[in-house]
């Protein structure tokens, strides 16, 4: 997978060349691209942004920085015979999800705008969205100073999931919202730590008992604290045993 972030401050996205992401470029299973978006102003200033039209507070970025910017980076896949996603993190966008990361896992290109001030000039999206698939989306509803943060979030929820990275596939089949529920408490040595003991079940060695203690964990733990995932699992997904609890 190729990811490009377009932003005025591409210091923000150097964890992404760290730990298992760093060691998913060094494999090559990530290739990452980080660009100033100021690289495609040609004023003194540098400026990228512009006072909104209709007035009010904050600046608007400016369509033709970042059409200049989106056309460059976007121009790289288009030689390579692939067309790149557009995401474009905003608190107005579809909100993002286990299952949204999953979808973006199996694209070979991603392009990330970040957005600052009140966000970018709705003509840049709508220009892109003529060439590629564009959408914006949201990591939660609250409002962060620009989008940068959000790739964070995205770009590593996206790429743990592709082959190779995490050292144990199977680690994806326990992870919360991989079967639509939270994942439970986990546990490790020593057995007893401030007069607190692992879970007896836990050390019997018993497969069986140990998966449907954890399986009633993670169930319990969805009702009390995402009763809304429960809600929205399928009736085939629970078992005759998930419905006793
Ligand atoms: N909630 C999101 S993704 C966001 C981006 C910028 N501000 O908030």
């Amino acid at each position: 997978m190729r990811v490009d972030v377009i932003t005025i401050f591409p210091d923000y996205l150097s964890p992404l060349r760290e730990a298992l992401l760093g060691k998913a470029i060094d494999k090559g299973l990530l290739e990452l691209g980080v660009h100033d978006l100021r690289k495609w102003t040609y004023d003194v200033h540098k400026a990228v942004d512009d006072s909104p039209f209709g007035g009010g507070p904050g600046m608007v970025m400016k369509p033709q920085v970042w059409g200049e910017a989106l056309e460059e980076v976007c121009a790289g896949a288009v030689t390579r015979g692939s067309t790149p996603r557009l995401i474009v993190p905003t608190p107005a966008g579809r909100p993002f999800t286990q299952a949204v990361a999953e979808e973006l896992a199996r694209e070979s290109h991603l392009v990330f705008a970040c957005g600052r001030y009140e966000g970018i000039d709705q003509r840049v999206i709508d220009d892109a969205a003529t060439r590629m698939p564009v959408e914006e989306l949201s990591i939660g509803d609250y409002v962060l100073v620009g989008g940068e943060v959000a790739v964070l979030a995205i770009v590593e929820a996206v790429v743990r999931l592709l082959p190779g990275v995490l050292g144990n596939p199977a680690s994806h089949q326990q992870d919360s919202f991989s079967d639509g529920l939270l994942e439970g408490p986990s546990y490790t040595r020593p057995v007893v730590w401030k007069d607190r003991e692992v879970p007896e079940v836990l050390r019997s060695g018993n497969h069986a008992a140990i998966a449907r203690w954890r399986r009633d964990r993670a169930l319990e733990r969805t009702f009390e604290r995402r009763p809304d995932l429960l809600a929205a699992l399928p009736d085939s997904e629970l078992d005759k045993q998930d419905r006793k609890l």
